[in-house]
């Protein structure tokens, strides 16, 4: 063999395709040929190398037909031998993609299969096709050759219930009769598709839902496979690229190149080709990547009474910084400035009427945000669970059933979601009706065979309970109202909506190891103890995290003003003593940098425990203490704060109201914050604290207890204090701790700020873990 000269050509094809060539020709080069997907991408990235030389030794490497020693141009060899180290990135990312590709074939082979023999298929067909369905897209109307949606045939078979079959009628309750005859009416509403609408969704009709997605996965699949096939062999290729400096310092002379030119264009393209690889890596998900669809009643930063509303606008975001297609569905309770009308309109049935909902849409860090509009939710922002039990109950059945229908009908960034290897996050009460829905419409027909759902429990002692009859509001089948009917001692039977989302769901998440185990209890899952301890198989506790966006004192936005200051690990020495001074010049108590201030943040209500700080107050008054109280809620509470403010108008804050800011600043400017709550299914503002270097109490429960580990002075460890039992005594105990070592132990109490500060309480790790529940969701049958 010739000795090795070096010309390698590395070309980015404008379509995007992957070309590697490896096959003699008659000049003797070797010449690798194959085809490179990125992951997760319509079209694949190609690189084409077309080696023929490239040697380790480099003086072996031939410029104008002389020995590169001999013209001496050292520096033509260092740039030759940088582009050779940049070649070995190249060749092993790529080794890495055509693994990857052999990853697909043999997916694609099991499509060919299970067309051959659906039947034999099994469950390992339905595993494997589902990454398939990730990237395609509902086909356009023409494509798929249907444009009426949810057009189900008219011959179906269903149970009465009493074990006989009824073939031709509509399985639908009452309200249902008359709207859908079995032909072409539309299941749980009429759509209207606005003639300008760029609406890209269809919805096959259930008997060639599978097989047309199915079709679509399989030609892309095998055009891209056939590419490789037609060359070379995948695995002979990863064999060859095994060792790809041998292959390549083996490699036959070629014809002499000038080598400026070659290694500048040789520099040049493999810079593109890592460039390209540099800056779209592979998702964090790899092979998982889902789309990915979380619906709540509330949003922050556009709605928020709570951490419902902080965990909608932040979870996402890390599920899309996993790579994942995210999208939030929301209501539009106000004008949102972000958001633009996306053209679509549908009506839906709710409360026996005709209601059109329209749809707005925002694209923000990586994030779809889909806010439906409709007259019920307007207005409705800073009371998003107002109006009586029959009002919010109609909001959400009609929430629920379009948020369902969004991946088809609204085209985000042109293209909608689809419902191939989609799963719904549904939140709490108010948003558990949609994992009823996506089984009662769509899966019993078999519509949305590869959508799942989740639903994740921030708080179960609110559950959408109501009379039986509530369940005519919702417009289910009839027999599904054994999934609502529910009895404990507390309610009797009863109809509750938690109760029937928690069986429906695929699986259920709830927001700490702590109140996952405490859920099964009595006191702790509020009569659906019993569902749960049914449904352990499917439950997991992922702890929140922090949207570090939006918390974090280095770019708190809302220290940027009024004396506050962002700070750091490195500066909150003096950092947080001028946030404090700022918050007390702010709320007009004395400004004194060595008295402890102590905030409480939270909904005024018997969860938060505010009547046990109502009971300590007349001793922390004596221990020479400054306290803040933001909170609203219960009429009584705000009462009792305004008057703690007006009997210690030198220590003592009640601020009764809703105020981000605020509670920006008392984070920041507190020494201390309390949570006594009774029952904590995650709690946030601790996180917060601990991020800000504010040290906190709290009662040992749910995910109190997960996240605040206690302080022990004797290794210096822990984040802060706890106690075991919802009792002032014990909150004063604990509390008297803390400020003794406040007053006493400055060097501990650095220590605690720092190890607090030093977490990494984001929620990437979360995201990580929402992952493998949906996963898990995806491939259960
Ligand atoms: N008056 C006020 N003004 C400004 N901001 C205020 C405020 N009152 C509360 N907040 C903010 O609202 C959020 C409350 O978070 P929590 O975790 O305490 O929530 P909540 O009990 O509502 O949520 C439920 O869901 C969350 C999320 O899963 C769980 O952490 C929690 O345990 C569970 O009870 C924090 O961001 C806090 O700063």
């Amino acid at each position: 063999m010739a000795s090795g000269s070096f010309s390698p050509r590395i070309e980015v094809r404008a379509d995007s395709s992957v070309l590697f060539n490896s096959s003699n020709n008659q000049s003797g080069r070797t010449m690798f040929h194959f085809l490179c997907c990125r992951p997760n991408r319509k079209s694949p990235i190609g690189l084409g190398i077309y080696g023929d030389g490239l040697s380790p030794r480099f003086g072996r490497i031939r410029a104008t037909g002389k020995e590169s020693d001999k013209n001496g141009d050292q520096s033509h060899v260092d740039a030759l031998q940088a582009t050779i180290e940049k070649s070995k990135k190249v060749l092993a990312a790529q080794r890495n993609l055509l693994r990857q590709i052999d990853e697909r074939r043999k997916m694609v082979s099991s499509f060919k299969e299970s067309f051959m023999n659906p039947e034999s298929a099994g469950e390992s067909f339905y595993k494997q096709d589902e990454d398939r369905l990730t990237n395609v897209e509902p086909a356009s109307a023409d494509a798929g050759g249907f444009t009426e949606p949810h057009t189900v045939s008219s011959s179906y078979e269903l149970s009465t219930g009493d074990g006989e079959p009824e073939t031709g009628k509509s399985y639908m309750s009452e309200s249902y009769h008359g709207r859908w005859n079995g032909s072409e009416e539309l299941l749980p509403r009429s759509v209207q598709m606005d003639e300008q609408t760029p609406v890209f969704a269809h919805t096959p009709q259930a008997s060639t839902i599978d097989s047309v997605k199915l079709e679509a996965v399989n030609e892309s699949t095998l055009q891209e496979i056939n590419h490789v096939e037609g060359n070379s062999s995948v695995n002979d290729i990863i064999a060859q690229l095994e060792e790809p400096i041998s292959v390549l310092s083996n490699a036959p002379t070629v014809e002499p190149v000038d080598v400026n030119e070659s290694s500048s264009q040789v520099s040049n393209d493999v810079e593109g080709v890592s460039n390209a690889l540099d800056s779209k890596p592979p998702p964090l998900a790899g092979a998982n990547v889902m789309n990915i669809i979380l619906v709540s009643a509330e949003c922050a930063p556009w709605s928020k009474t709570g951490g419902l509303g902080d965990v909608a606008g932040s979870l996402p975001k890390a599920l899309a910084r996993r790579g994942h297609r995210v999208m939030v569905v929301a209501p539009r309770y106000g004008e949102y400035a972000e958001a633009q009308h996306s053209g679509v309109r549908k009506i839906y049935k709710a409360d026996g009427q005709d209601i059109e909902v329209t749809y707005f849409q925002a694209y923000i860090d990586g994030v779809d945000f889909v806010f439906i509009d409709c007259p019920w939710f307007r207005h409705f922002g800073t009371n998003i669970y107002g109006g009586n039990r029959m009002d919010i109950l109609k909001r959400m059945v009609l929430f629920c059933k379009a948020a369902v229908e969004v991946p088809w009908y609204v085209p985000c960034g042109g293209v909608c979601y689809g419902d191939g290897n989609l799963a719904f996050i549904a939140n709490d009460w108010h948003t558990a009706l949609l994992p009823v829905y996506l089984k009662a419409y769509y899966r019993d027909n078999g519509l949305m065979q590869f959508t799942r759902s989740v639903l994740v429990i921030h708080n179960i002692a609110h559950q959408g309970r109501g009379p039986v009859e509530d369940f005519r509001y919702v417009d289910l089948p009839g027999h599904y109202i054994d999934l609502f009917k529910f009895y404990d001692p507390v309610g009797g039977e009863h109809f509750n909506i938690f109760a029937a989302g928690l069986k429906a769901a695929d699986r259920v998440v709830t927001v700490s190891h702590g109140y996952s185990w405490e859920l099964k209890t009595p006191e702790g899952g509020w009569g659906l103890h019993i569902i749960i301890n049914e449904n352990d198989w499917k439950l997991r506790g992922i702890v929140n995290g922090v949207d570090t966006q939006e918390w974090d004192p280095r770019h708190d936005l809302h220290l940027k003003s009024d004396g506050y200051m962002n700070y750091s690990l490195e500066t909150f020495c003096s950092g947080k003593p001028q946030c404090k001074a700022a918050l007390q010049r702010e709320l007009g108590l004395p400004e004194r940098p060595e008295v402890p201030l102590i905030g409480f943040i939270g909904r005024l209500d018997n969860q938060k425990g505010v009547d046990l700080i109502a009971e300590a107050i007349p001793w922390m008054v004596e221990q020479d203490v400054q306290l803040v109280m933001l909170g609203t809620g219960r009429q009584d509470l705000e009462e009792m704060l305004k008057n703690f403010e007006g009997q210690y108008r030198d220590k003592v804050r009640g601020w009764v109201g809703f105020c981000v800011k605020t509670a920006h600043r008392i984070t920041a400017g507190a020494d201390i914050l309390l949570m006594p709550s009774r029952f904590e299914p995650c709690g946030l503002n601790q996180l917060y604290a601990m991020m800000y270097g504010t040290i906190p109490v709290v009662h040992a429960v749910g995910g109190l207890r997960d996240t605040v580990q206690p302080f022990n002075p004797f290794n210096e460890s822990g984040f802060g204090w706890t106690f075991d039992a919802a009792e002032a005594s014990k909150l004063i105990h604990a509390l008297g701790n803390c400020l003794w070592t406040y007053r006493e132990f400055k060097e501990s109490w650095e220590g605690l700020q720092r190890r607090g500060m030093e977490q990494d309480l984001s929620w990437d790790h979360a995201a990580e873990l929402y992952e493998e529940v949906l996963v898990a969701a995806k491939y259960q049958w």
